[in-house]
Order: C-alpha cells, then structure tokens, then sequence
C-alpha cells in the first residue's frame, strides 16, 4: 500500500510542484495518472521511490516511512520499486539477455562483479522475465537490433527480474505509436493481473489511460483535482483536470474524490 499524508514538494527553484496530497493506493492497483504538461504527475510518481524527496507530509510505502531511509535501505527499497521511462534507459549495444542481468549487478559479490560472470540461478530468472513479456527468442539480440515496443519489453522485464512488488511507469509509451503503445501495455496490464503488482502510470494518452487503468488520478497544479474509477471520467471532468473548466466545483454522481 502507498500512502501520502499531506505532501508537499517545493523544488529548490521555490516551484511547488505537489501540494495537500493525499491518496491510499492499495496493492494490485493500476492507477493512471493524468494531467497537463508540468501539472505535477512525474513528481508524484518519483517521490514514491525517493528519486525526489519529498518536502513535508509523510510518504508511507507498504508502512515504510520513505524519508526516513538512510543509504543501503534505499538501495533495498527501490529493489521492489520498478520504474520504466519513457527512453528505455537500455545500453543498446549490449545483448537483452545482459540488459536485464545489468539489474543484478549491484548484489553480485566483488570478484563477480569484475569477471562479469552470472550465477546460472540469476540467468534462469532473466531468462523467465523476457518470457513473461514475449521476447524470450530475443534473448541473444542486441538491443539496438530492436524495435522501439521490444526494447520497452526488455525495460519491463529488466525491472520484472527483480521481482518487485510495485512498478511505475513514467509516460511508457510516449516514444511509441499507438498500435505498439498498447502492445507493451497489454503486458503490463498482463503482469498487473497475474502477478498483482501494483503500476502507476503517467500517461498523456487519455483514451489509452482510461482503458488500461482501472483507477484514475488527475493532477492539476500540484493537486489532486480528481481521483475515481475509470467509469467516473465524464468529459466535464477531463475538462476540469485540462484546465478549461472553472474552477467553481465538479460533482459526480458517483461520489468520487474532487478536490476543489
Ligand atoms: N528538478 C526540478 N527542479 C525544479 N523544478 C522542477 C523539477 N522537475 C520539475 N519541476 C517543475 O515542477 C513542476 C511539475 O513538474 P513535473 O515534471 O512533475 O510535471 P509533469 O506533469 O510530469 O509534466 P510533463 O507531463 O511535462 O512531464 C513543473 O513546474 C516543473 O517545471
């Protein structure tokens, strides 16, 4: 479960980025985050592994308090907190199969890390996460080799290996056409199912959004503006969380969350 508590996020520029956040996401969730450019959605999302921190509030991560970790309870923590970009973050001249054993490196014992040789066990699970996502007969590709949908595949299975509990996704399919936009997000949709990770997504992509997720966070100016199923989303409340509806009130028949 993911808890935020009233946070806040001033950068050091003095932009409030985040403000009077309060969500409970729980476990198995797959929550779209939507909202115009600078609104706040990248923010929110990478204070929830701590690329940012947080300025005041409280931040709770499965009853972790997220501030309060200090060096190597970082390193542990963001282990189950997989997070994809929108650029894949891969070394494309390098094989998958190595792009995702990259991910073990840092638990590897020093002489290890040097040779370069991987346990056979970290291999198998490498080679099972690329199955998860379709591209285990890409194994031995380099990734440059491939296309932009496939290398979002290798990203995802890179953080599957590590077999977290939580994922977030920031804008991943923003480099891709539509058609291999949601080819990749079939898979998370797969793996939010199956394994019931919990995937927190930005997306620009509205329509795409309110297909995939199931639950929807608009942000507007740093502040949740709306928060409810999917079902709740009528055009007066994507009008009001783009900006083109007044700020007088929102309300919904279905008693969703509209903050004002
Ligand atoms: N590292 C930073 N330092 C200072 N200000 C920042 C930083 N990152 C973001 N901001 C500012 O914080 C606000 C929220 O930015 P954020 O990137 O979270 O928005 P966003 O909704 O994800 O936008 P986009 O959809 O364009 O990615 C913006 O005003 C942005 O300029």
């Amino acid at each position: 479960m993911i808890e935020f508590k009233n946070v806040e996020k001033i950068y050091s520029n003095n932009v409030r980025a985040l403000q009077n956040i309060n969500l409970t996401i729980n476990q198995g969730e797959f929550v779209a985050i939507i909202g115009l450019s600078g609104a706040g959605k990248s923010t929110l999302i990478r204070c929830i592994n701590r690329m940012h921190d947080i300025t005041s509030g409280q931040l709770f991560v499965n009853g972790m308090e997220v501030s309060s970790l200090k060096g190597g309870e970082i390193r542990k923590f963001r282990k189950r907190i997989g997070m994809i970009f929108q650029s894949f973050n891969l070394v494309t001249r390098m094989s998958v199969l190595n792009n995702v054993l990259v991910s073990f490196v840092p638990e590897l014992p020093f002489w290890r890390k040097l040779t370069g040789v991987f346990p056979k066990e970290y291999k198998i699970r490498a080679l099972s996460a690329l199955e998860q996502v379709g591209i285990l007969d890409k194994a031995f590709v380099r990734v440059d080799q491939l296309s932009g949908g496939q290398q979002q595949r290798v990203a995802l299975a890179r953080t599957l290996a590590q077999n977290p509990e939580i994922i977030l996704a920031d804008e991943p399919i923003a480099s891709l056409d539509p058609v291999t936009g949601r080819q990749v997000l079939n898979d998370f949709k797969r793996i939010n199912q199956e394994m019931e990770l919990s995937v927190i997504m930005n997306i620009h992509h509205v329509e795409i959004a309110l297909e995939y997720a199931n639950r929807i966070i608009g942000v507007r100016e740093g502040q949740v503006v709306f928060d409810g199923k999917v079902e709740a989303v009528t055009q007066e409340v994507l009008d009001y969380i783009y900006n083109s509806h007044s700020k007088e009130g929102l309300a919904t028949s279905e008693g969703e969350t509209v903050h004002v």
